[in-house]
């Protein structure tokens, strides 16, 4: 691998791209898949350069496979948050030795992007709605304005007190108006991460190990008997039935699912609206933190610490409120706010108010599931729309000094509230929202370096109400049923990743491995190689 023929490539240029010129071969390493590419050219007097590497980019070989020459045409355009395949190649030669000191210090990106011609194009996402997540504000530390849940490896929980939910009476969610016209959708869209491969439940030794959520477990070797048989979703019908693969939940799956949406139910989440358990790669049965002693939460978070009062009801007035959403109640993306004000008790309109979108009940089937190589993920059973509301991140409030002391599978679901947070801010004055012991569906939400959803920010009227503020998850692109729900960990290293002037400096050091740092497995053209972390 990674050989390099012809002559020494040209001075760098940041302008000029490789060209994949051919898919020499391909291997699975560890369940990812790594292909062996030949690049060539470095602009009109280099064509004979050409290398061989590996890289981890099935779309961009798919891409190749079907239109060898508008794979990675578009190129020399420039990047765009979304199509940076430089990432990607880059991530895949740092597994090898290099071959020379001058392709070492060589570092090409690959911009493929959507070919106006190319038949392909309308399948590809559009580039600004895939975007990594909304043109989020950043403070000025460059602290993540939005805040960003960091990964760790979780285990098994703890069992721990059960305490009650609080529950939002509110009417019904005008998003879902909007759903049922988008229904026409197509599904053509793009292509939910893991439906490439649907792999059925085998006989054998249950995994029943949260360590190993990530990790393909032992029976799915290939010399076992037991091959699972696999099964490819090559596109996708306006049929969203005939995608639903068989569902297997179990007893215990079905307890922990009924209790949730009883929770669900009496925060007013309508019927139709339930949270299943589906489980197509292996026997673990649920997942295995959760136990009957975790508390679900679908929209108010538990408090451990005193929070001081966010601004009062007349700082916040009932004005602007179509800035941030529609009238169908979807998210604008055009505001400057880094928190969204909605409507509290004070608001006279009470619930009438239409200044509440984050405080309707949930319209969404979600569907958690486990995948090969993520642990558990969710999913919603029904499409959804771009700047629609799916739910918001509960859990328990702690301050920052607590959470910096978690370690492991008790840090993997914290989420800091760090928006808008001064870099040298008192740690016991600033706080994160842990969901590890208590939480909603929006925990199985795994990091994706070219995400479908991200966080907004939004802070009811009256004091207490939110604490300090919620995160509500939004769609930033139109979502096809069952792909996967994803959210960029950390969309300010994204930020870093797309801007220019970091390209090479911040490149490298984000793909550099830091200590126990977990490695990505999004399988995305943008990956970044790593989680995020603490
Ligand atoms: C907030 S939890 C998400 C739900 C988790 N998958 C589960 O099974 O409970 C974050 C953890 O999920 C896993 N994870 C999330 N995104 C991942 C990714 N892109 N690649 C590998 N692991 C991921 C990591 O173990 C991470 O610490």
């Amino acid at each position: 691998m990674g050989r390099r023929k012809g002559r020494t490539p040209p001075p760098e240029s940041d302008t000029e791209p490789y060209e994949l010129d051919a898919v020499v071969g391909e291997e699975v390493r560890n369940g990812v898949t790594f292909f062996l590419v030949r690049w060539k050219g470095y602009g009109p007097e280099s064509d004979d350069w050409k290398k061989e590497e590996d890289v981890q980019a099935p779309e961009l070989v798919e891409r190749f496979r079907a239109e060898p020459q508008n794979a990675t045409q578009g190129a020399s355009s420039g990047p765009s948050a979304t199509d940076m395949a430089g990432t990607v190649s880059a991530f895949g030669r740092s597994n090898r030795k290099r071959s020379s000191n001058n392709e070492g210090k060589r570092k090409k990106a690959v911009y493929p992007e959507k070919s106006p011609t190319s038949p392909l194009a309308s399948k590809l996402p559009d580039s600004k709605q895939a975007s990594s997540g909304l043109p989020l504000p950043e403070n000025d530390n460059g602290v993540p304005a939005i805040g960003s849940i960091y990964a760790s490896p979780p285990i098994a929980s703890a069992p721990v007190s059960r305490l009650p939910a609080r529950g939002f009476a509110g009417r019904g969610n005008r998003v879902d108006d909007t759903v049922a016209d988008n229904a026409a959708l197509t599904a053509s869209q793009h292509a939910p991460p893991d439906s490439g491969t649907v792999v059925r439940p085998l006989a054998g030794k249950p995994s029943n190990s949260f360590r190993d959520a990530n990790k393909r477990p032992r029976s799915l070797s290939l010399d076992t008997a037991e091959t699972p048989s696999k099964r490819k979703f090559t596109a996708f019908s306006e049929d969203a039935a005939a995608l639903v693969p068989t569902k297997i939940v179990d007893a215990h799956a079905q307890v922990i699912a009924d209790e949730w949406n009883e929770v669900a139910r009496q925060s007013g989440v309508p019927e139709n609206a339930k949270i299943t358990f589906i489980n197509e790669i292996d026997h673990e049965p649920v997942p295995p933190d959760i136990n009957t002693l975790f508390t679900y939460l679908e929209k108010d978070c538990l408090s451990s610490v005193q929070v001081p009062n966010p601004p009062k009801a007349e700082t916040m007035p009932c004005i602007g409120r179509h800035s941030a959403f529609t009238d169908e109640g979807l998210f604008t993306f055009d505001t400057n706010c880094k928190i969204i004000i909605e409507c509290g008790q004070d608001c006279s309109a009470a619930s009438s108010c239409e200044n509440r979108v984050t405080q309707l009940p949930r319209t969404i089937p979600i569907e958690i599931f486990k995948t090969a190589e993520r642990g558990w993920a969710a999913r919603s059973a029904v499409p959804l729309v771009r700047g629609q509301v799916l739910g918001l991140y509960t859990g328990l409030i702690i301050s920052r000094t607590t959470a910096s002391k978690l370690i492991g599978a008790d840090a993997a679901y914290i989420f800091q509230l760090d928006m808008d947070e001064p870099q040298d801010a008192d740690p016991s004055l600033v706080y994160s929202v842990d969901a590890f012991r208590s939480g909603n569906w929006t925990r199985y939400i795994n990091h994706s370096c070219s995400p479908n959803t991200a966080i907004i920010t939004v802070a009811r009227g009256s004091a207490h109400e939110s604490l300090p503020y919620t995160l509500a998850f939004v769609a930033t692109q139109n979502i096809v049923p069952l792909a996967e729900l994803t959210l960029d960990y950390d969309p300010s290293e994204a930020k870093k990743f797309a801007e220019k002037k970091y390209r090479e400096k911040s490149r490298s050091k984000i793909l550099k491995r830091k200590r126990n740092q977990t490695p990505c497995k999004c399988g995305t053209l943008q990956c970044r190689g790593w989680l995020p972390q603490m």
